[in-house]
């Protein structure tokens, strides 16, 4: 396997995100088995890899929702596991997440749902906070639909609407966990067209997850491959793209023939 993995020997990189020798079972079934991984600073790093391979356990780790049975999880040069949980949650505001269905309360319109975090943790006032949220959401195109409900929306555009939410702390990093899931391919280019164009606007340290090829190539700075709960390959996306790697091509190819099996 080829890449660029930071080993226990290379502790001293020091990305905002570093994961060490991480274990995660669930019910004796094996799913992180010894994952190490760095991820670019100021960067969007596309983590693909087969179903099931781990990917979500991965990204809840990092955002602190599962504790490892092993290894450290290491946020902003800090062990968040060694932390007490307000200190871990302090951490945790510096995150912004996407989930796959963008998570909102589907008691509240956009507004609301976006404003949430703002209310919730800082002391702006609604003034100020008209102003963020009102944005944001002509940021990623919904400022005509403020007053609508989640459920009165499409999934793309809560999946928009979860991303203006996720970006209105100014997080250092977005997590967002396939953001492409459920989407056509016109939809899924324009999400990640937008995940672009924000993030040449803010920077961050932004980790996608996906198994869609095409969004990796569209979006990816840096390309990391799980694959049986390791990371086994992790570099610029270009090196990944012309690897010779026999698993990362057979991946990156959707090829049925390869070391990459059905198990
Ligand atoms: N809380 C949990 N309890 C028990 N098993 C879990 C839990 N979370 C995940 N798993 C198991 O861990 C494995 C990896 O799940 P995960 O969701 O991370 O896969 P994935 O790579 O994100 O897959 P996909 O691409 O299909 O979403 C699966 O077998 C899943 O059933």
């Amino acid at each position: 396997m080829s890449g660029v993995l930071p080993t226990n020997g290379q502790r001293d990189r020091r990305h905002t995100i570093e994961l060490f020798d991480l274990y995660k079972s669930f019910n004796g079934t094996p799913v992180l088995n010894g994952l190490s991984a760095g991820f670019a600073d100021d960067a969007i790093t596309t983590v693909l890899g087969p179903s099931g391979t781990g990917k979500s356990v991965l990204l809840k780790h990092v955002v602190g929702l599962l504790e490892p049975d092993e290894g450290e999880v290491r946020v902003f040069g800090q062990d968040i596991w060694k932390l007490k949980k307000d200190a871990r949650y302090e951490i945790r505001k510096r995150f912004g997440v996407l989930f796959q269905d963008g998570a909102l309360f589907g008691s509240m319109n956009l507004y609301d749902n976006v404003a949430f975090p703002l209310r919730k943790h800082t002391e702006k006032s609604e003034a100020e906070i008209r102003e963020i949220v009102m944005d944001l959401l002509r940021e990623v195109g919904l400022e005509q639909a403020t007053d609508k409900e989640p459920n009165e929306i499409s999934g793309g555009m809560r999946k928009r609407a979860g991303f203006a939410r996720a970006l209105v702390l100014q997080p250092d990093v977005v997590m967002f966990d396939e953001p492409d899931s459920g989407l056509d391919p016109v939809r899924t280019k324009l999400l990640c067209r937008l995940i672009r164009k924000v993030h040449e606007q803010h920077g961050g340290t932004y980790v996608v997850i996906t198994h869609d090829i095409a969004s990796a190539h569209f979006l990816s700075d840096y390309i990391g491959m799980l694959w049986k709960g390791k990371m086994v390959h992790y570099g610029p996306a270009a090196t990944a793209f012309d690897s010779e790697d026999p698993f990362v091509r057979q991946f990156l190819a959707g090829e049925p023939d390869g070391p990459l099996g059905m198990e």
